[in-house]
């Protein structure tokens, strides 16, 4: 977005400052030590250390301004330790912007039987080599300061729906004595923070408890976990709609595992600010694109010969200069700038929604703009 940019507020720690509202969704800026980016906004996921497929230069071309790192994945290749002699995440990926770093708990929980959980952390063996790892609230936080992580995350555990309300609330309430350690355990520096992590599934009343025990601990922003897990977009809505309300008004929101662009929309308006997923990035390398008109799979024999753009709007760099038709040629024949050019494609149509439903919210026209959205969603293929 090219409005003009609040001054930076100097304080100990990364700030986000909200610039408007328009119904519950927010437009806002968030202030770090690797700079700032306009909210709403949409983090491409970098799991272990890259944006799978494309250069960094890429990421930055689509308008992206924060990537997701992850934890798990780094601690096992190369380590933390090698990081941090590279230099850190930043110098090592060759990405000057903001990094935000899961802390490792929701990974490993999608491990399943490798893992063993107890009160002060989790065992497992790692998935590359069979080699037994331990990860704690304090060895999660150190290992995401070892790698220089700009937005640090808490250490949780995200419990498989559906559960008993037992099962959740034991989670829950151990994950928030987790995030109490995993607060203590992080060093504080100008332009960094550290988001605890919501938890307590589609449970209202046990969602209220966590959030008050994480604004009780104090962190520089709040993620909503536990969904995006297969409760389907109704029930995460709806859980959203009395969560949101309960995390700080001035403080950043992130909605961790999120989503479609349809999801996007609806989390933004339920006010959330921050978002990650694998989809854009994942679907860009099994030939499936992104547009204004829902989604299309490129492997389709009817793209054959089809000699228009993706979409009429693509803005990505490859914008107007390769036809479905090539597309579809290049994933027939496997070969590797068919996931590069796909992938660069979705995640430039993620952002420019963003920037879309940005400046709707500056105007106060979200609510037109998400019935066009929607519409157009449903049209399919032209
Ligand atoms: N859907 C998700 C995705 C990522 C998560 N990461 C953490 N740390 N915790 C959760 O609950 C998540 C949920």
């Amino acid at each position: 977005s090219d409005a003009p940019r609040p001054n930076l507020t100097p304080a100990d720690h990364m700030t986000w400052q909200k610039e408007t509202q328009s119904g519950k969704a927010r437009a806002g800026w968030l202030h770090t030590r690797h700079g700032s980016v306009p909210t709403p906004t949409f983090m491409p996921v970098g799991t272990v250390g890259t944006v799978k497929g494309i250069t960094m230069d890429s990421v930055r071309s689509t308008g992206a301004g924060i990537v997701l790192g992850n934890t798990y994945h780094l601690m096992l290749r190369p380590t933390a330790e090698r990081v941090q002699r590279l230099g850190g995440l930043h110098r090592m990926m060759d990405w000057p912007g903001p990094i935000l770093t899961d802390s490792g708990g929701f990974q490993v929980m999608s491990l399943g039987p490798l893992r063993k959980l107890t009160e002060d952390g989790v065992t497992f063996r790692s998935h590359i080599d069979g080699s037994k790892h331990h990860l704690t609230p304090e060895s999660s936080t150190d290992i995401q300061f070892k790698l220089d992580a700009t937005i640090t995350m808490a250490f949780d555990e995200c419990p498989a729906l559906p559960a008993t309300k037992e099962v959740l609330e034991a989670s829950m309430e151990r994950s928030m004595r987790w995030a109490a350690r995993s607060r203590d355990a992080f060093t504080a520096r100008p332009g960094y923070g550290q988001f605890g992590i919501v938890q307590g599934g589609t449970e209202q009343e046990l969602r209220e408890r966590s959030a008050k025990a994480l604004r009780d601990i104090g962190f520089e922003g709040y993620a909503i976990g536990g969904l995006a897990v297969g409760e389907g977009q109704e029930l995460m809505f709806s859980t959203l709609d009395y969560t949101t309300p309960m995390l700080p008004d001035d403080q950043p929101r992130y909605l961790m595992g999120v989503g479609t662009p349809d999801d996007l929309l609806g989390a933004i308006m339920r006010g959330c600010d921050m978002f990650d997923c694998v989809m854009p990035s994942r679907a860009g390398r099994t030939a499936r694109a992104y547009t204004e008109r829902g989604t299309m799979n490129l492997r389709n024999a009817r793209f054959a010969e089809d000699t228009r753009p993706l979409s009429p709007d693509d803005d990505s760099p490859m914008a107007g200069r390769y036809s479905r038709a090539y597309l579809h040629h290049l994933f027939r024949a496997n070969e590797m700038l068919g996931p590069m050019l796909l992938t660069l494609h979705n995640l430039a149509y993620y952002q420019r929604l963003m920037r879309q439903i940005r400046a709707a919210i500056m105007d106060d026209t979200l609510e037109e703009l998400a019935v066009t959205l929607r519409h157009n969603w449903s049209l399919g293929d032209w």
